[in-house]
């Protein structure tokens, strides 16, 4: 096919006004221990799963960090899985964030501003998918940060109308951040393919793809953080 993803040259690109593509912004050792918090993650102490949209299970699976999320809202406790509270949400990831929006956006008072409290923590295995969707559960429009580990996707980035045409097809690789913000903020987006095989060497996944999104959900604590057991 002419034109296809594979032919898009990987360089820093803003797809639509507000989101932007950072090709290859995290190393290989970064990717490594990225891949490994998420395998950790998934352990527990709220298991990884696929959340049931519509009475069907998603093809993805999903764990999450600083506030659950389940088809269409947040929670401290994951109240759809085991009824456990997410572990806190990392201050290291907060830093990430800042310095991808810095990057991003070159706009460093907005990135200091960008705090974000909950991650999405995404496995694909080559067959699972993610329809057309809006992030609109939270309450902050400050932007989603996307991170990619393994397995090239094709993401679909569209418009803020409906899940039609005008969009753009990415092919987005390990390491590969993803920033939409702004005018952006609620573009309807989706992952079309897993491409099967195509995780380098070094990245910590050998077949399938991790994604993590960070988000502000603008939401207030509703309790505060339990006290660390003390044995
Ligand atoms: O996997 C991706 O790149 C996108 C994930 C996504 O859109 C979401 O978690 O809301
Ligand atoms: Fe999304």
């Amino acid at each position: 096919m002419l034109f296809s993803d594979a032919d898009v040259p990987r360089v820093r690109e803003e797809i639509a006004p507000g989101a932007v593509w950072l090709p290859g912004w995290l190393t290989i050792p970064q990717q490594a221990w990225l891949a490994r918090q998420c395998a950790q993650w998934a352990a527990g102490p709220v298991p990884i799963r696929s959340a049931t949209v519509r009475g069907h299970p998603m093809s993805v699976k999903t764990v999450c960090v600083g506030w659950h999320w389940r088809p269409y809202a947040y929670s401290r406790d994951a109240v759809d899985v085991n009824g456990q509270r997410v572990v806190e949400f990392p201050k290291w990831m907060v830093r990430l964030g800042r310095r991808i929006v810095a990057d991003a956006t070159g706009d460093e008072d907005r990135a200091l501003a960008y705090t974000p409290d909950t991650a999405l923590i995404n496995f694909y295995d080559v067959q699972a998918r993610m329809g057309m969707h809006q992030d609109k559960d939270e309450k902050s429009l400050a932007p989603v940060v996307s991170l990619s580990i393994g397995d090239t996707c094709t993401f679909r980035f569209g418009n803020t109308e409906n899940r039609n045409r005008p969009y753009r097809d990415i092919a987005l690789a390990s390491g590969d951040v993803f920033v939409f913000g702004g005018p952006s903020r609620l573009a309807f987006h989706g992952v079309q393919k897993i491409h099967a095989e195509s995780a380098p060497d070094g990245c910590g996944v050998e077949h399938g793809r991790w994604n993590i999104t960070m988000r502000e959900t603008g939401f207030a604590d509703s309790r505060p953080a339990p006290s660390p057991v003390v044995s």
